[in-house]
């Protein structure tokens, strides 16, 4: 018997935004608040060890993660698509697929990837950038690409704005619906829009005379970009990793991340601090100097360890892990209770993405 076909095909939504705008955030939220739509996600991160999809593990049945750095430069489109496949197959009974673009990715060619899918069930859904409003100004600055980004958006979410005053605010707007005056642009705290905005979307209009690009053309130029190792945003960039099984010690690490080793942008995994007592982890996400703790228990079983992830420009690997490294504790060092002082000064109080 030949297989049913789906009434509907599966919407595809692109989630992309510049390291730590408030992707995973917003995934989460839309998690949380899904309304009985069963979403799946894919994830793709810089790092290699993927740190998005262990905050959004637990949340969800069906998350996947394409690891191994950024996504949106591979030729070969196998793995989004085996991806696309799983979740599309209708034994997964999944409704809407979100695909998390690494904080790096150029949008064009995530949208690529899903719109080279050549699975039957599924349709490209749209392209929601995440903007950080407190850091969208200087970033721009940096990366002038990252306008081209709000550009081929469908809808811009302008995040943090509880970072940001009015006039900062309404200036960031203005420019945001400059550089696209056809996208939807919302402002929100900590990503919570309505999952209305991103699933039950009308169908992607086609572009009209007198866009700037057309959408074939945007694409096109994706390709252009890539043959001639054009200027993607995450060419400048490396991650570094580090993993200790000895806990860290509070004070240091803090000072640490107070005096972040030059280049150093975003920081993001679980910290274990070996305070007796506490069955205790720490995810840390450090944007640009802005440090944030969010404690989770440390489920039974779970052996305690630290990952981080730090992404940044022209960095010096070997000498971000010996500094790390001499954040760890020495064998016999007994740390107290008062030297998460500094830890908690960064801890918020609503804990982010938890694993239930
Ligand atoms: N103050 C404030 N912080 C926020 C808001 N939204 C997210 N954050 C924090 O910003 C940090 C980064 O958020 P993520 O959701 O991990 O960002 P991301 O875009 O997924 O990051 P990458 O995948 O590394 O690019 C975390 O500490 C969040 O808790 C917000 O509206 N206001």
């Amino acid at each position: 018997m030949g297989k049913k076909r789906r009434p509907q095909s599966i919407p595809v939504v692109v989630v992309a935004g510049f390291l730590g705008a408030g992707k995973t955030t917003l995934l989460n939220h839309l998690l949380r608040n899904n309304g009985g739509t069963r979403v799946g996600v894919i994830v793709n991160d810089f790092g290699s060890v993927n740190i998005d999809s262990m905050m959004v593990a637990g949340q969800v049945d069906s998350v996947m993660a394409l690891s191994n750095g950024c996504m949106c430069c591979a030729v070969d489109v196998s793995d989004m698509d085996e991806m696309l496949n799983r979740l599309a197959h209708r034994t997964a009974g999944i409704d809407v697929i979100v695909v998390e673009a690494s904080g790096l990715a150029e949008p064009r060619n995530m949208v690529r990837l899903v719109l080279g899918s050549e699975n039957p069930y599924i349709a490209y859904g749209g392209l929601v950038m995440m903007v950080d409003g407190a850091e969208f100004q200087s970033c721009r600055e940096r990366h002038p690409e990252l306008d081209q980004h709000i550009a081929i958006a469908d809808l811009v979410v302008v995040n943090k704005t509880d970072r940001i005053g009015e006039d900062e605010h309404n200036s960031l707007l203005s420019d945001v619906r400059r550089i696209n005056p056809r996208a939807a642009v919302t402002s929100t705290v900590r990503g919570r829009v309505d999952p209305g905005l991103l699933f039950d979307r009308a169908p992607r209009r086609e572009p009209q005379p007198g866009d700037q690009l057309t959408f074939e053309e945007l694409l096109a130029d994706a390709d252009d970009a890539c043959a001639e190792g054009g200027s993607h945003v995450h060419e400048m960039y490396q991650s570094v990793t580090f993993t200790s099984k000895s806990p860290m010690h509070p004070r240091r690490l803090i000072s640490l991340l107070e005096k972040q080793p030059a280049g150093i942008y975003r920081i993001k995994g679980y910290v274990y601090f070996g305070v007796e007592g506490r069955r205790q982890k720490y995810l840390l996400q450090v944007v640009g100097d802005h440090i944030a703790f969010h404690p989770q228990r440390l489920p039974a079983g779970e052996v305690p360890r630290t990952e981080l992830v730090a992404i940044g420009t022209d960095l010096d690997p070997e000498s971000i892990v010996e500094l790390l490294d001499a954040c760890a504790e020495s064998e016999g060092e007994a740390v107290g209770a008062n030297e998460m002082m500094g830890v908690h000064r960064y801890t918020l109080a609503e804990t982010a993405p938890v694993h239930p």
